[in-house]
């Protein structure tokens, strides 16, 4: 019998553990012994790794999170860590590693992988961001969409009766996925992303003649990276004479029950990892796009730039009154 052991890396998701629960059935059924590494790299290197079963994963599907815990570990990045890591892995008898995560991860998995003989490797992007190169979906996207979704329909009932300007900044890292596809699917009336250059007087004199028509308050969606909601909250009070607040949405748009698309692609990324090491592959990303899935080197992924999807980037450049 052969061990396969997976791993949370990075920001979580939710939809990891969806993912757990798929491992574990799917592994025993292919007749191989399931185990979990405990937070992440971290745990590798600490030989926190511990055979898995189906109690431990009774449950544990709607939940966000991950069961196993992640992390974001510093020691990882030294050579004399992974070889520690790569040690207990063959302590346990451990031939495939999958690894839950995003682009850091995969370069965290890429550097295992060359060090290492006899182990294969299975990535699944994980990433609330979206930001991984060569896949048009990473894992938990949808649920933390949703968690923006409810946010903005909340802020728009009271930014309705204060008749306000509403800045929400949105997660993203240096991606303005997240942003994007909030502002587009809440009918925001401003979206300021990394990806789209923009200048606030260009809205300026739509805005005015959109309150002379009767619009009372204003829903702005923005990117994280670009560090600029007090600069918009303050544009909206000087320029508009709208009075404004800011709402940081931060981690809860890491957590929540997992939406049911999310539940199927846990299923489905699990599924094509675990086929994928039993056919032979040694070291790939499972990537999703043109409605399948398929096997990609590690290096096409994680040394890649996501280039957000040029139809939803067309989109976004009509926020702004000019259409
Ligand atoms: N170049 C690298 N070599 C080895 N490990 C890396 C490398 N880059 C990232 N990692 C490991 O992957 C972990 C997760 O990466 P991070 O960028 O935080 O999240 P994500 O995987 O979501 O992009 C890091 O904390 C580190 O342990
Ligand atoms: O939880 P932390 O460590 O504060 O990190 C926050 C960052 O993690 C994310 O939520 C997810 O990023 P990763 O998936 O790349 O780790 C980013 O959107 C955000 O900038």
């Amino acid at each position: 019998m052969k061990n396969i052991a997976i791993l949370c890396s990075g920001g979580d998701v939710s939809g990891m553990n969806a993912a757990l629960k798929r491992f574990v059935e799917y592994s025993i059924g292919k007749g191989l012994r399931p185990y979990f590494v405990d937070h992440g790299f971290d745990g590798l290197i600490d030989n926190n790794i511990y055979e898995a079963c189906y109690s431990d994963v009774a449950g544990i599907i709607s939940r966000g999170g991950t069961k196993i815990h992640s992390s974001r570990s510093k020691r990882f990045m030294e050579q004399s860590y992974r070889k520690q890591a790569i040690d207990n892995l063959k302590s346990h008898n451990i031939g495939y590693l999958v690894v839950l995560g995003g682009d850091g991860s995969f370069k965290g998995m890429q550097a295992l992988s060359d060090e290492s003989e006899g182990l294969s490797f299975a990535g699944i992007p994980a990433t609330i961001d979206n930001d991984i190169a060569g896949t048009e979906y990473c894992l938990g996207v949808d649920t933390a969409l949703n968690v923006i979704k409810y946010a903005i329909d909340s802020i728009r009932d009271t930014a309705s009766s204060f008749s306000r300007a509403f800045v929400i900044e949105a997660m993203g890292r240096e991606s303005g996925y997240l942003a994007l596809v909030s502002a587009l699917t809440s009918g925001a009336e401003m979206c300021l992303i990394p990806e789209i250059p923009y200048d606030l007087d260009n809205y300026k004199s739509c805005f005015q003649k959109q309150r002379i028509e009767g619009r009372d308050y204003f829903i702005a969606v923005v990117s994280e990276a670009l560090k600029n909601s007090e600069e918009v909250a303050q544009w909206f009070e000087e320029e508009l004479g709208v009075e404004s607040r800011i709402t940081v949405l931060g981690h809860i748009q890491r957590g929540g029950n997992t939406t049911v698309y999310d539940r199927l692609m846990a299923f489905h990324f699990v599924t094509q990892a675990i086929n994928g090491l039993l056919e032979g592959n040694k070291s790939s990303v499972i990537c999703y796009g043109d409605g399948g899935f398929n096997h990609k080197k590690i290096e096409e992924v994680a040394y890649k730039k996501y280039q957000i999807n040029p139809e939803l980037l067309k989109l976004g450049r009509e926020f702004g009154c000019h259409i």
